[in-house]
């Protein structure tokens, strides 16, 4: 469970996040929506406290994210924006590894994990492959299987499809459904709806800082104009 009560982040004297409480519960699949510069991303950075609060509180499991970060890190597994920004090592099963490395786990475990997340995203055996020559969607899921290593309850992704064509996109949201089937639970920001709104029972809209929508999938899609983003069946 992740939990925010009365979240403030301010950049200088902007108010990007203004008072944000939320609960996403275990197993839930959550769009996050808004338009640009609305405090989506910075919003999600704190369930891993990767960013601190200006005030409130963030909670995963109950327990204080600030206080305690690694617990955090450990249960809600994010994916940024550009992967590329994620990527801390030369091959596919070395960055896949780096996590659960981290996590003071014995060879075996390191490596059964390793083998579970490629297979997960469809890349299972390719561990030696170079980061730099696969593609758009490759390094995506790359990206994933790197949060899943740390066996995660729940998975963020920040616009995770931006940039794939349409088979690599497809490819991604494939995989993301089976994860949510199996029961991980799913944060994903996007400013648009079209590709995830099948994948996602409920809908977080963003606007000026502050939650304007919070409805489960089909109510939300008659309000998304309240938070500018487009409606997905038109
Ligand atoms: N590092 C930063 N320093 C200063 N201001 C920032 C920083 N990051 C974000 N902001 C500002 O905070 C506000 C919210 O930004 P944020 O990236 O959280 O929004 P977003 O909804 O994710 O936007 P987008 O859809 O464009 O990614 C924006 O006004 C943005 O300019």
């Amino acid at each position: 469970m992740i939990e925010t009560e009365g979240l403030v982040h301010r950049y200088s004297e902007v108010a990007a996040v203004d008072g944000v409480s939320l609960a996403i519960g275990d197993g839930e699949a959550v769009a996050v929506v808004g338009a640009n510069g609305s405090g989506k991303t910075t919003l999600v950075r704190h369930f891993d406290a990767l960013l601190e609060p200006d005030e409130g509180t963030v909670r995963v499991d109950g327990r204080d994210v600030t206080e305690e970060p690694v617990y955090a890190r450990t249960r809600v597994g994010m994916v940024f924006q550009n992967p590329r920004d994620q990527f801390v090592a030369g091959t596919v099963g070395a960055d896949v590894a780096f996590g659960p490395e981290n996590l003071g786990l014995d060879r075996a475990e390191i490596d059964s994990r390793v083998d579970d997340a490629l297979a997960a995203v469809d890349m299972a055996g390719r561990d030696d492959e170079r980061i730099d020559r696969l593609s758009g969607g490759e390094r995506a899921r790359v990206a994933i299987a790197g949060a899943l290593a740390m066996d995660p309850d729940h998975l963020v992704l920040d616009e995770p499809l931006v940039g794939l064509d349409r088979s690599a996109r497809e490819s991604v949201l494939a995989r993301l459904d089976e994860l949510s089937a199996d029961g991980t639970g799913l944060v994903v920001v996007t400013h648009d709806l079209r590709d995830v709104v099948e994948l996602v029972d409920r809908v977080v809209g963003m606007a000026d800082g502050r939650v304007a929508l919070d409805e489960p999938t089909p109510a939300a899609l008659d309000r998304l104009d309240e938070v500018g983003v487009r409606d997905p069946r038109c």
